[in-house]
């Protein structure tokens, strides 16, 4: 399950994502047709897009490196992923909302194309204050019209007119918020995936 998960961390990644999902199910997910090499979509864009774009324009995005291991899978790290989307947003003039909405809608249909929505209908996404929690409730309408029941546990709301848009949009929805004290304990009890839109490359601190 952890190689499936961290190609498809890679493939959002591409769309300026660190989205992590996480699946809570114990079983063995139903095998289902992935994209062909997340890895080699996320070369192409670092090597040939980015780097062809910066050294036309001289913008220094040559610290840009994909690690990769054996078994094809790519990581980006914090900065990384950070240098990535200023890119985006910078130089090829790309708006936080087109980003996030993309980056939502690859997080719906990685779990769509792995998850059966039969067997792995109830969904929880806790989104976070700042724009990775913005991908999460993107990523819980786009789940609710592919079939899934998504829950949304959003404590820490933001006024910005994306965020209450978002809201409004899953509100009109019927899609259910959950305080953090509605939660159970054990999350598996009562949900069959994850989604982690806690923090993105702006998470401070530490990893405890
Ligand atoms: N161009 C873009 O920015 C896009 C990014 N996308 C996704 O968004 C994240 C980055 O989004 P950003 O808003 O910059 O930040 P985060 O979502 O990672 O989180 C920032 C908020 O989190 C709070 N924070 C950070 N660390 C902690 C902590 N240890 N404890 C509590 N709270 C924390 C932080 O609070 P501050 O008080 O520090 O301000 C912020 O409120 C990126 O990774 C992408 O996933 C979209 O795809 C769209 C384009």
């Amino acid at each position: 399950m952890v190689p499936l998960l961290t190609k498809y961390k890679a493939m959002i990644l591409t769309h300026s994502s660190s989205f992590i999902t996480h699946i809570l199910s114990t079983s063995t997910p139903a095998s289902s047709p992935l994209h062909p090499s997340p890895k080699g979509f996320i070369d192409s864009i670092l090597r040939h897009k980015f780097r062809g774009y910066c050294s036309n324009r001289g913008v220094m995005a040559s610290s840009i490196k994909v690690v990769q291991n054996p078994d094809t899978i790519s990581y980006l790290n914090q900065r990384q992923a950070a240098e990535v989307d200023e890119i985006l947003m910078g130089p090829l003039g790309f708006s936080v909302d087109q980003l996030m909405e993309l980056a939502g809608l690859s997080v719906a249909t990685a779990i769509a194309e792995v998850y059966n929505v039969k067997d792995y209908n109830r969904v929880l996404t806790i989104c976070g204050p700042g724009n990775n929690g913005g991908d999460g409730l993107v990523a819980a309408r786009h789940l609710y019209h592919f079939g899934y029941k998504p829950f949304v546990c959003y404590p820490k709301r933001t006024a910005k007119p994306l965020y209450t848009g978002l809201v409004t949009q899953l509100e009109s929805l019927g899609i259910p918020f959950l305080s953090v004290d509605d939660l159970p304990i054990n999350l598996s009890e009562d949900f069959n995936i994850l989604v982690d839109a806690m923090f993105g490359f702006s998470f401070h601190g530490k990893y405890f």
